[in-house]
């Protein structure tokens, strides 16, 4: 242990400790959080079933930054790279298009076989997988509807797809001993103003009881449900908006799913949580950052951030809440973008459990919003880094910015002689 960061982190418990904050066991609370990082911000939503396939559905992904993962053991070489600088023990979340197979199979196809490298590795290193059916990016989702499509063919196929997908879900779970999040979310939506907002909605909501209909062990598979807003191109309507979910998971006992970047851009997810706790059998976050719209910039520790993190730890919520991250940005090192969101992620979850929620609660019951408002203030400068780097060094991963340097040498030595091939 740096004796520097030993001594910071010293000084910083007593401070703490004046307030009755127990910095040692926040730390060991810390370390049982799960994370659940998103395998495709490393190939920027490609995956490896459909080669030359366009990334679809409405989302996007923008920047040319050298060095994506092409196969799948580049990709679990990166996510290794990333997880070697973050501290704790997480869990990778797949899209169905992720598949590890040398065989030509449709998505209505898939079986738990073509993931049994993926779930070797988890195995191996210690991680859990999360799962989701990839309903875009295919010629069946090519006039943008998939689970609400007109067609009853076209529909089926998205069906059997999400049926296997939970099958899956199920695998991972049973295998690795730790449930797997199994996430719908499809990109059904009209770019103009439609002139029939419910039919689609009924034919998505017959679709789900289809999908759902199988039974399985929620202590291997959970089924999540995800909402949208907008995309591009469906602008005007998504057939799976928030109060169409939030209804279905209700409900069916599915856990919601709540993306960060999945409402109108002054809406926060952070407003959605106690409330969403007291009705729904679980929550799902998909932490994004949006920037004027859905654009999945790297998560940082901004405001919101922390306020998701404040409302799941004074909820006491984190029990109850699978938190995913999602977002995918092409214009940096991808291994440093998984670094920088789930450090950040993880920093916020800290802080919040650094803060003196008991004194606040007091005050404000009080009345007393001017010491509600001094502390809250006054904590923002509370010597948080000292426990960060320490809780760094305890965990045998790089304090600070040092993780950065490995993040250059790996791409220098790795991520840059992939240079502009073809993918394999
Ligand atoms: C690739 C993801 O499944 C996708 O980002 C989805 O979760 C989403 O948020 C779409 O906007
Ligand atoms: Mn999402």
């Amino acid at each position: 242990m740096n004796p520097t960061i030993r001594q910071s982190y010293e000084l910083a418990r007593e401070q703490y400790a004046k307030h009755g904050i127990d910095t040692d066991a926040i730390l060991e609370e810390l370390s049982r959080i799960k994370l659940s990082v998103h395998c495709w911000q490393g190939d920027d939503v490609r995956g490896f079933l459909f080669q030359d396939q366009e990334l679809s559905g409405g989302i996007s992904v923008t920047g040319s930054y050298p060095g994506a993962a092409r196969t799948p053991d580049e990709l679990r070489g990166d996510l290794e790279k990333a997880f070697s600088l973050i501290p704790g023990k997480h869990k990778v979340n797949l899209h169905a298009i992720y598949a590890d197979t040398a065989e030509k199979v449709d998505l209505d196809a898939l079986e738990p076989r073509h993931f049994q490298a993926w779930v070797d590795w988890a195995a191996e290193q210690g991680l859990g997988l999360d799962f989701n059916p990839t309903c875009f990016s295919h010629p069946k989702a090519a006039d943008g509807f998939t689970l609400s499509h007109p067609d009853e063919t076209i529909r089926q196929f998205w069906i059997d797809h999400c049926k296997a997908s939970r099958r899956i879900g199920a695998f991972f779970g049973e295998t690795l001993g730790q449930p797997c999040v199994t996430n719908v979310w499809i990109p059904d939506g009209y770019k103009d103003i439609p002139a029939d907002r419910l039919a689609p909605r009924v034919r998505l909501k017959e679709a789900l009881d289809e999908v759902f209909s199988e039974p399985l062990d929620p202590a291997h598979n959970l089924d999540a449900v995800e909402s949208k807003l907008f995309g591009i191109g469906s602008e005007a309507y998504v057939v799976g908006s928030h109060e169409f979910y939030m209804g279905y998971g209700l409900q069916n006992n599915k856990l919601i799913c709540l993306d960060s970047g999945h409402f109108h851009p002054t809406e926060t997810i952070s407003n959605k949580l106690s409330s969403l706790s007291l009705f729904a059998s679980g929550i799902l976050l998909h932490v994004s950052r949006p920037m004027r719209w859905d654009s999945d910039h790297v998560v940082i520790l901004d405001d919101e951030l922390l306020e998701i993190g404040r409302e799941l730890v004074r909820g006491d919520l984190l029990e109850r809440t699978h938190i995913g991250l999602d977002f995918f940005d092409g214009s940096i090192n991808r291994v440093a973008a998984w670094v920088i969101g789930t450090r950040s992620t993880l920093k916020a979850l800290m802080r919040a459990m650094l803060e003196p929620a008991e004194e606040l609660r007091r005050a404000e019951l009080a009345g007393d919003y001017t010491t509600r408002l001094a502390l809250a203030e006054e904590f923002k400068s509370y010597p948080f880094g000292a426990i960060w780097d320490y809780y760094c060094e305890l965990s045998g991963v790089p304090a600070r910015e040092a993780w950065l340097a490995d993040v250059k040498e790996y791409e220098q030595q790795v991520q840059l002689p992939r240079g502009e091939e073809a993918r394999v």
